[in-house]
């Protein structure tokens, strides 16, 4: 049995959102946006730990969450770096040994599946690491910063990546190790393992998987969660 952890980070500032409340604790339907991404691994069998990342004014009030939402298999709650890639480093260090497989997650995606989750961890584990994402939409285009258009790849090799990103601990550790040392900082974690040579791969996952990030997201978690209860009340 592969052993999994979770490095949930929500140490960001949300200023994208422009709320005076970092957005991952806008509250939907009465709750934190953060504490459904904290529900969804509480209820996966195949997860054994969550290490919870957030602002430092934030622990006292996340590890409220923890008790009041009985989310008994967060392990830590830790203040997070001025990076997003710091956070996860922070996160990283606080995981249990003998953790197998770390999937990394951002806390302002409250609607990634158990399912998507899973196979993303198998995946991590199975390859060295995995990234969920979905085939691109819309036509994409390289622009200077004149205006002019440059390039336009294909979009048949255009996905965009999202989280879960689950990593083989040791290689996970080993590339913030060499990104620390490099003075790197990438916007994702799997970028850290690319640079090293190390294969990623993508588990296709789903467009509902939205990262929380300004207003108009809002009006869309509204309307997923709305179609999860349903679901759940139909189930
Ligand atoms: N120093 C940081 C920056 C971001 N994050 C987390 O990384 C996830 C994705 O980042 P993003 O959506 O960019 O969040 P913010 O940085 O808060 O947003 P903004 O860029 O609009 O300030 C979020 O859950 C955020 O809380 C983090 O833990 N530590
Ligand atoms: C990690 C990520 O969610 C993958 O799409 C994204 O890169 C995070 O970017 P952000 O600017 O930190 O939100």
């Amino acid at each position: 049995m592969i052993r999994c952890g979770v490095v949930v980070v929500a140490a960001g500032r949300g200023t994208r959102m422009g709320t005076s409340e970092s957005k991952q604790f806008l509250q939907l339907r009465g709750k934190p946006i953060l504490v459904y991404t904290l529900e969804l691994f509480q209820r996966m069998p195949l997860v054994e730990s969550i290490v919870l990342v957030t602002g430092a004014d934030e622990i006292a009030r996340c590890e409220a969450y923890v008790r009041d939402y009985s989310l008994a298999k967060v392990c830590a709650v830790v203040a997070g770096g001025s990076e997003r890639q710091h956070s996860v480093r922070i996160g990283m260090d606080k995981l249990p040994a003998g953790i197998d497989v770390a999937a990394v997650h951002d806390g302002v995606r409250p609607f990634v599946t158990e399912a998507e989750a899973e196979r993303c961890l198998h995946k991590g584990y199975e390859a060295g690491g995995a990234v969920l994402a979905v085939p691109v939409k819309d036509t994409i285009k390289v622009v200077g910063s004149s205006g002019r258009i440059e390039s336009t790849p294909d979009r048949k090799s255009l996905w965009a990546v999202q989280t879960p990103q689950a990593f083989r601990l040791d290689l996970l550790r080993e590339a913030h190790r060499q990104a620390e040392r490099d003075g790197f900082v990438g916007t994702d974690d799997a970028m850290l393992l690319e640079r090293l040579g190390h294969e990623v791969y993508v588990v296709e996952g789903a467009y509902t998987n939205i990262k929380i990030t300004t207003p108009d997201d809002l009006i869309w978690a509204e309307r997923l969660l709305q179609q999860q209860m349903e679901r759940t009340d139909r189930s």
